[in-house]
């Protein structure tokens, strides 16, 4: 019944046997073990209507004898069943927890792997509830289906063999109530899956609203936005209250209509079975033996009704994990590409333009020639286009047109690994991970000594504050490094890019001032940092603009200057409106 259902629905049937091919599979001995397990359990179970229908029998015949053999049989039965369904649950909570991370894993592989274009589309939270709503509905649907379903499917055959045995005629009539039964179990299951989808889609937009607000909370505090954040979650948690009440209403009709077709076959039973009984053709035992089997029947019956609601969850669960999984990555590297060998540095924008989506392009025939081991400074108005220049050197995203070229090879031709490698970063915002900070520190090159962690850190000017903190390089640096300063961040952010060592260095001036040590210090890190490294810097300060070998000036994606400062200065363009507007009587 749960297939049909799902079968009418766009892909619902290629859904199952992906998601059963993709995670059940692999863990087929497993399930088979356990498929034997439920089996036993089933038949063990069809043994009591039989069990019922002698011993009635034999005590209306006044054979009282036989409670002693049949008293013994129940407990053995009992204890068989207990013992297999023991074994059963545990084997299915052991496989789907196994099958929970393992669609977790390939989850995360695939998206630390996937394109920035396409990876910022959705906020973190929302992608991070894929991982822990999503994965668990569909793994909760997938234990419904190889385990309760099989089991009540097993349990329901079996009990039709029993009532069969007891009798055809009687079966027959039951059986044809069916039909009956599996209309409106397909109707209700359709429109669960709709509104399961919209669930999971309210789930992760409200999970980030809910992290977005309590990320920002210094601000939201300062701003005294409390009142707006409860309004604005308040409306989020109405609209899964609302999808919530529907879902249940329309999932709450399956019981009662099972219950009343339980009811209508039982009053049929015993409507004939009593004109039998009168007639001589029947006898107590059948009546009770049959009922009973009837009654047994019943339970799995409803619970496989229920298991369309459950599997109409899990394919909606089941289609946004794999809107993900299928979502190629843009940016890869030719098959064979060699590594990247960079010996000058050289940097040559050739002609390059780009767009993010569909909007306004950001660069436009962009050419720019960097010598290697050049200091260049972007400079341009807000929005001018500098942090597009610098995302594309390590291919965050790829050129819409033109040519990126390093040291005269095309980006797009060598090993992807390896020109990330030749590349250290230094923004504003220093990502700080929840981790130790010499971890931290680390990240800058896999496998580096303690030894290389603390002589990045001695040239980032950090290793006096680190060594006084309680636990050294071992301290936490906190979520998102908020144990730390924020001149503090950036210097342990200073020495990830020493330890790096890379020939290319990418720098975001911090924008927001420091006190004059701190900046001081950072200031000589970063110069020290950038010796001998062709090095691209959004520029902030003055003295970094008239330390730059080459200033390009950028406005609306485009260059519309180079050269240094004086020269650019005495042309009176651009630049020089904006070093008056900026930069004229500071001193840097
Ligand atoms: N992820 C993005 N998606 C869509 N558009 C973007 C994205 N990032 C930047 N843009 C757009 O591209 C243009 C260039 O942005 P970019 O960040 O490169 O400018 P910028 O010169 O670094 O600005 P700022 O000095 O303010 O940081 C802007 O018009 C901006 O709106």
């Amino acid at each position: 019944m749960a297939r049909d259902a799902a079968s009418q629905d766009d892909g619902g049937d290629r859904l199952l046997r992906r998601a059963w091919r993709d995670w059940l599979w692999p863990h087929r001995r497993r399930l088979a073990l356990n498929i034997g397990l439920i089996a036993a359990f089933a038949g063990s179970n069809a043994l009591y209507p039989e069990i019922i229908r002698r011993s009635v029998d034999a005590l209306q015949a006044g054979d009282v004898g036989v409670i002693g053999v049949i008293a013994p049989i129940i407990v053995l039965v009992t204890a068989l069943k207990g013992g297999l369904l023991y074994g059963h649950r545990v084997l299915t909570n052991a496989v789907m927890a196994q099958v929970e991370a393992d669609i977790q894993t390939r989850l995360f592989r695939h998206l630390v792997d996937a394109d920035l274009a396409w990876l910022s589309r959705e906020p973190p939270a929302a992608l991070a509830s894929r991982f822990t709503a999503d994965v668990a509905i569909m793994s909760g649907a997938m234990r419904a289906v190889v385990t309760n379903a099989l089991r009540d499917a097993l349990m329901v055959v079996t009990l039709f063999g029993a009532l069969l045995w007891i009798d055809v005629e009687l079966t027959l009539i039951v059986l044809a109530l069916a039909p009956l039964a599996a209309w409106p179990i397909a109707a209700v299951g359709r429109r669960l899956r709709k509104l399961a989808r919209a669930t999971s889609e309210r789930v992760a937009s409200t999970s980030a609203t809910v992290v977005e607000s309590f990320a920002g909370v210094h601000v939201a505090k300062t701003y005294g936005m409390e009142p707006y954040l409860k309004v604005k979650t308040a409306g989020a948690f109405d609209a899964l209250r609302g999808l919530r009440v529907r879902a249940g209403q329309a999932q709450s009709l399956i019981d009662p209509l099972m219950e009343v077709l339980a009811g209508v076959a039982v009053a049929i039973v015993i409507w004939l079975i009593g004109a039998r009984i009168a007639a001589g053709e029947n006898t107590l035992g059948d009546i009770t033996g049959f009922v009973t089997a009837l009654l047994l029947a019943a339970q799995p019956v409803r619970a496989l009704g229920n298991l369309n609601a459950v599997v109409q969850g899990g394919l909606a669960s089941a289609r946004r994990v794999y809107d993900l999984l299928d979502q190629p990555a843009q940016i890869a590297e030719p098959p064979g590409a060699p590594a990247l060998a960079v010996t000058e540095g050289a940097i040559r924008f050739e002609g390059v333009s780009f767009r993010y989506g569909e909007g306004a392009p950001a660069l436009s025939d962009f050419t720019l020639d960097i010598p290697g081991g050049a200091r260049v400074a972007l400079v341009g108005r807000s929005g001018a286009g500098k942090s597009t220049v610098m995302n594309l050197i390590p291919r965050l995203y790829d050129v819409t047109e033109g040519r990126l070229l390093i040291d005269g090879r095309d980006v797009r031709e060598v090993a992807l690994a390896s020109l990330r490698g030749s590349v250290a970063v230094v923004s504003q915002d220093a990502v700080i991970f929840n981790d130790t900070i010499g971890a931290n520190i680390a990240l800058g090159r896999p496998g580096a000594t303690q030894g290389d962690i603390e002589a990045a850190a001695r040239a980032a000017a950090c290793h006096d504050f680190i060594s006084a903190l309680p636990g050294g390089y071992g301290a936490q640096a906190g979520e998102r490094g908020d144990r730390l300063s924020g001149g503090q961040r950036q210097r342990v952010s200073i020495a990830r890019a020493f330890l790096r060592d890379a020939p290319i260095l990418l720098l975001d001036e911090a924008t927001s001032a420091l006190d004059a040590e701190s900046e001081g210090a950072i200031r000589a890190a970063l110069d020290r940092l950038s010796e001998g490294r062709t090095t691209l810097i959004i520029a902030h300060r003055l003295s970094t603009i008239l330390d730059a070998d080459l200033i390009a000036v950028m406005d609306r994606g485009r260059l519309v200057e180079q050269g240094r400062h004086e020269a650019l200065v005495s042309e009176g363009g651009l630049y020089a409106m904006l070093y008056r507007m900026q930069f004229e009587g500071a001193t840097g």
